[in-house]
C-alpha cells in the first residue's frame, strides 16, 4: 500500500500521557510515547501493557472542535465532561469525534480530546482536520427528515430527538424535520411539494412501511421530473439521485437490518453522517398493466400475506402483532392454488443457494449492474426434475398448491430472522429470489419456518424451491379464465367456487393477499419486475466483523 505523506505530527497530551499524534489523508493515528518521563500528572502507568496505537480513518471522523478548558464548553456552545484537568504545560485542547465499531455491526460515536502546549498548534490541528473533512465528497450537509410518530412502539420522535439530532448537530448537518400527520403524508409531500434541490438526502424515521412511503414519493417524483411514465410495466425507470437514510423505529426494520447489519438508530445516523452509499433494487408490481406499488423487501402471498392481513387489525399490539398473527396463520395452514411464471436470471452471477451472502462492496452486485440484467434477453430452461414446470416464450411456468409464494429482492434479514428469507439474495444485483413453498404437512411447514431463525438451509426441503428471477407473474387458479377479476366485486361468485372445490368448507379459501413491504395489495394476480439499483441508501451493506482486541482505547473508558 502506498504510504501517505504526513500532514501533521505532534506530541500531544491525552489522559495525562504523551502521545505521538499524526494525520495523513487517510488516517488519524495516536500512539503513546514510551518514555519513562511520559507521565505528566496523576495517571497510573501500566508497565506491562504495550499500547499498539489507535488509528481512525479520516472518512470516519465525524467532527472536530476546540475545547474551552476554563468553561468545559465546546466551540459550538455545548457542554462536555472535562476529559482531564487542564495542566499548566498543556493549556489548549481539541476534541475529535469519530466512529468506533462495536459488536454485531453496531457503531458508536467516540470522543478523544488532545491537549496542546500552544494555542497555534491546537488551531492548526483543528483547521487541518476540518479541511480534510471538507474535502470528503458524499457527506450530506442538509437533510429532509420525516418522522412517523406511530410506527413500531411509537417512539420515532423520541428516538430522533434523543439519539439522532445531537449527532447531526455535532456533524454540522442541518435538517428540516416533518413529523407526519397521517399515512402517505411523507409520500405525497415528496411527490409534489418538497423542494428537493436544496437537500443532500432524505431521512425516514420509522419502519419498512414508512421507508416504502419515502421510496414511492421519491421514485414517482424522479420519474415525473424526467418525463417517464411509471405506470407502464415496460418503462425503463430513472434512478433517484437523492440518497435515503433509515433511522429504525418500526416493527420489522428489515431494510435497515439487511443493509447495515443491525437496527440501531445511532449506527444508522453515523452511516448517514459519513455519507455511505448503498444502491438497492426495487420491484414494480402491476396488475393488468396498471401500476400498483413498489416493493423493496418482501412480496409474500399465502402465509406472509395472511399474517399481514390479520395483523393490520391488531396494530394496537405494536410489533408483537406479527408474532400473534404469525401463530394464528400457522395454525390455519391455508394453501392457495395458482400459476407462477417467471423469467430466470440466467446470465447473472450468483444463485439463491450460494453460501457467500451479499456484503459491503459486493462483487456480485457490481458485476451484475454492469450487465444491467433487466435489458438482456432471458433464457428459459425447464427444470427436468419438476413435472409441472414448462417453458412459454422465455417464461418458466409452475402450477400448484402453495402455502407461500415469496419474492425477496434482498435477504430480508431482520431481528426475527437474522439470515433472512433468502440469505444469499443481493441488495443490488437486479434480481429477486422467488421462493415457492408447496402444500405440505403442518409439521414440515413449521420445520421450514424455524429454519429462518437459524443458520440451517430453509430451501433444502422437498416442498420448497427457489429461483433467481428478473420478472415473475402470479395468477390464482380462480382467476385463470378471467382477464380482470377484482376480489371484492366477485366475492359471491368466488365463495360458491370455493365451496364447490372444498365441499367440507373447513378448508382453504381461494385467495390470499399479497404482503408488499407490510402493505396489503388489493389484487391477487400480479406481475413483478426488478429494477436494478433504482434507489440509493445511506448505508454500505453489511461489513465483515472487525477483530476485537482487548486493548483499552480512549473511547473505552
Ligand atoms: C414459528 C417461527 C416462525 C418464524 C418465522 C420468522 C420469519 C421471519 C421473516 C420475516 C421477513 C420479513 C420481511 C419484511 C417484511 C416487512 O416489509 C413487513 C412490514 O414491516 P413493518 O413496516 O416494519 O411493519 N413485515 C412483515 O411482513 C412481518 C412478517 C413477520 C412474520 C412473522
Ligand atoms: N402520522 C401517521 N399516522 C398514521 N399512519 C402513519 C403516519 N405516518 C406514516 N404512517 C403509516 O404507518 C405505516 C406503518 O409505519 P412504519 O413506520 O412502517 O411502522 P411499522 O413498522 O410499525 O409498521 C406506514 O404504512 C405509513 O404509511
Ligand atoms: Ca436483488
Amino acid at each position: 500500500m502506498e504510504k501517505q505523506p504526513r500532514l501533521l505530527a505532534s506530541q500531544l497530551l491525552l489522559k495525562n500521557c504523551v502521545f505521538e499524534v499524526s494525520l495523513n489523508r487517510v488516517f488519524l493515528t495516536w500512539k503513546e510515547v514510551s518514555t519513562k518521563k511520559k507521565r505528566v500528572s496523576g495517571s497510573i502507568h501500566h508497565p506491562f501493557k504495550v499500547d499498539p496505537g489507535h488509528s481512525v480513518r479520516v472518512s470516519e471522523v465525524l467532527a472536530v472542535g476546540e475545547l474551552d478548558l476554563d468553561s468545559g464548553m465546546k466551540e459550538d456552545g455545548r457542554w462536555q465532561k472535562m476529559p482531564q484537568k487542564p495542566t499548566e504545560a498543556y493549556p489548549h485542547a481539541f476534541t475529535v469525534s469519530y466512529v468506533e465499531r462495536a459488536r454485531h455491526h453496531r457503531w458508536r460515536c467516540c470522543d478523544v480530546t488532545f491537549h496542546c502546549q500552544e494555542w497555534a498548534l491546537c488551531q492548526q490541528w483543528v483547521q487541518t482536520i476540518r479541511e480534510q473533512l471538507a474535502a470528503l465528497t458524499g457527506r450530506p450537509k442538509h437533510l429532509l427528515v420525516y418522522i412517523n410518530p406511530y410506527g413500531g412502539k411509537q417512539q420515532g420522535k423520541r428516538i430522533y430527538q434523543q439519539k439522532v439530532a445531537p449527532l447531526f448537530a455535532r456533524a454540522s448537518i442541518s435538517t428540516d424535520v416533518i413529523v407526519t400527520e397521517h399515512a402517505n403524508h411523507a409520500r405525497d409531500h415528496l411527490r409534489t411539494e418538497a423542494e428537493l434541490k436544496q437537500y443532500d438526502g432524505v431521512v425516514c424515521v420509522g419502519g419498512d412501511g414508512m421507508f416504502s412511503e419515502i421510496v414511492h414519493g421519491l421514485v414517482s417524483r424522479t420519474q415525473t421530473d424526467n418525463g417517464i411514465d411509471q405506470i407502464s410495466p415496460e418503462e425503463k425507470l430513472v434512478a433517484c439521485t437523492l440518497r435515503i437514510g433509515i433511522i429504525p423505529a418500526g416493527s420489522t426494520d428489515c431494510i435497515c437490518y439487511a443493509t447495515i447489519g443491525i437496527n440501531d438508530p445511532v449506527t444508522s445516523a453515523l452511516h448517514i453522517i459519513v455519507g455511505d452509499t448503498q444502491p438497492m433494487d426495487v420491484c414494480s408490481v402491476h396488475h393488468n398493466n396498471a401500476f400498483l406499488r413498489y416493493s423493496l423487501s418482501l412480496l409474500g402471498y399465502g402465509f406472509y400475506g395472511d399474517v399481514l392481513a390479520d395483523s393490520e387489525r391488531k396494530r394496537w399490539m405494536g410489533p408483537a402483532r406479527y408474532d400473534f398473527s404469525g401463530f394464528k396463520t400457522f395454525m390455519t395452514h391455508n394453501y392457495y392454488e395458482g400459476t407462477v411464471s417467471f423469467q430466470p436470471a440466467t446470465d447473472t452471477l450468483g444463485t439463491p443457494r450460494d453460501k457467500s451472502p451479499c456484503r459491503a462492496g459486493c462483487l456480485v452486485c457490481l458485476h451484475n449492474k454492469r450487465l444491467c440484467p433487466e435489458h438482456s434477453p432471458a433464457k428459459c430452461m425447464a427444470d427436468p426434475d419438476s413435472s409441472d414446470s414448462e417453458c412459454e416464450g422465455g417464461w418458466r411456468v409452475i402450477r400448484g398448491k402453495f402455502l407461500a409464494i415469496n419474492a425477496a429482492s434482498m435477504s430480508c434479514a431482520c431481528p426475527r430472522s437474522p439470515m433472512g428469507l433468502s440469505p444469499a439474495a443481493h441488495l443490488a444485483d437486479g434480481t429477486a429470489d422467488l421462493i415457492l413453498v408447496r402444500k405440505c404437512s403442518r409439521f414440515n411447514f413449521l420445520r421450514h419456518l424455524l429454519r429462518h431463525t437459524s443458520k440451517d438451509d430453509q430451501f433444502d426441503m422437498t416442498f420448497v424451491e427457489v429461483h433467481r428471477v428478473k420478472r415473475f407473474r402470479f395468477l390464482p387458479r380462480h382467476c385463470q379464465n378471467d382477464s380482470e377479476l377484482d376480489l371484492r366485486e366477485n366475492g359471491k361468485r368466488l365463495f360458491s367456487q370455493i365451496c364447490r372445490d372444498h365441499p367440507a368448507c373447513g378448508c382453504s379459501p381461494a385467495f390470499s393477499s399479497w404482503n408488499c413491504d407490510g402493505e396489503v395489495l388489493p389484487h391477487a394476480a400480479i406481475e413483478v419486475r426488478v429494477h436494478c439499483q433504482l434507489i440509493r441508501l445511506f448505508a454500505r451493506g453489511i461489513e465483515d466483523p472487525p477483530v476485537f482486541e482487548e486493548v483499552p482505547t480512549p473511547c473505552g473508558i
